[in-house]
């Protein structure tokens, strides 16, 4: 299973900062939804500059406009685009025409939506390369919320699929466990005193 630090910060530099702190120990690089409405698809050129080799997942959260958001980010050097999966399937499909133009890839966010493991589905179907069962910030703020539910869903829905939901050092395994590709961690990275020490600890328990 790979490891995804999803870097939602404010500022390129900020970024940039975490980026070189916990890429040794991650597999992709996220820019985060807050990053890019702050900073535009400069934030993916800085971050690709910084680490040619590193595969970076750009978190556009696209609703609308697939194959033009999803062409922006690929042009500025991300390898893969996320699209909602509430958008229309010619969204998801257009985000998915601009990846096979630039050879990269599209993943498929299911937050806010109802049936995750038959819309996950319909994302392979479409072309994504993966979802993502996605609990987003809000959604974790509730009083019971359990990572529980989206493991369950994704291992029912028999594709390929990443978790979020905050994901941490007590919960990684089983991710892991329910047959996730990517686990994605954000606060668990970018809220640690040691930033370094806390993707190498998330990365130690999948190992
Ligand atoms: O996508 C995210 C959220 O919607 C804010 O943009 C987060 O990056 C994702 O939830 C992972 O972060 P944590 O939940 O803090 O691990």
């Amino acid at each position: 299973m790979q490891l995804q630090f999803a870097i939602d910060t404010l500022s390129t530099d900020a970024a940039l900062e975490l980026a070189a702190a916990a890429a040794p120990h991650v597999d992709i690089l996220e820019l985060g939804t807050p990053l890019i409405k702050s900073e535009g698809v400069a934030a993916i050129r800085a971050l690709r500059a910084a680490h040619p080799d590193k595969t970076l997942l750009a978190d556009l959260k696209t609703a609308d406009a697939g194959e033009l958001e999803a062409d922006l980010a690929f042009g500025a050097g991300a390898d893969l685009v996320t699209v909602l999966g509430t958008a229309d399937d010619s969204t998801i499909a257009g985000a998915v025409k601009a990846a096979g133009k630039h050879g990269k890839g599209v993943v498929v966010d299911l937050i806010g939506v109802a049936d995750k493991a038959e819309r996950a589905r319909q994302a392979a179907e479409l072309g994504a390369v993966f979802s993502e069962f996605h609990a987003g910030l809000d959604e974790q703020a509730q009083d019971g919320y359990s990572l529980d539910t989206l493991l369950s869903a994704g291992s029912a829905s028999g594709t390929d699929f990443s978790v979020a939901g905050g994901v941490s050092v007590a919960t990684i395994a089983a991710v892991q466990a329910a047959g996730a590709r990517v686990a994605v961690a954000g606060g668990a990275i970018y809220g640690a005193p040691d930033v370094a020490a806390a993707a190498a600890e998330l990365k130690a328990a999948i190992a």
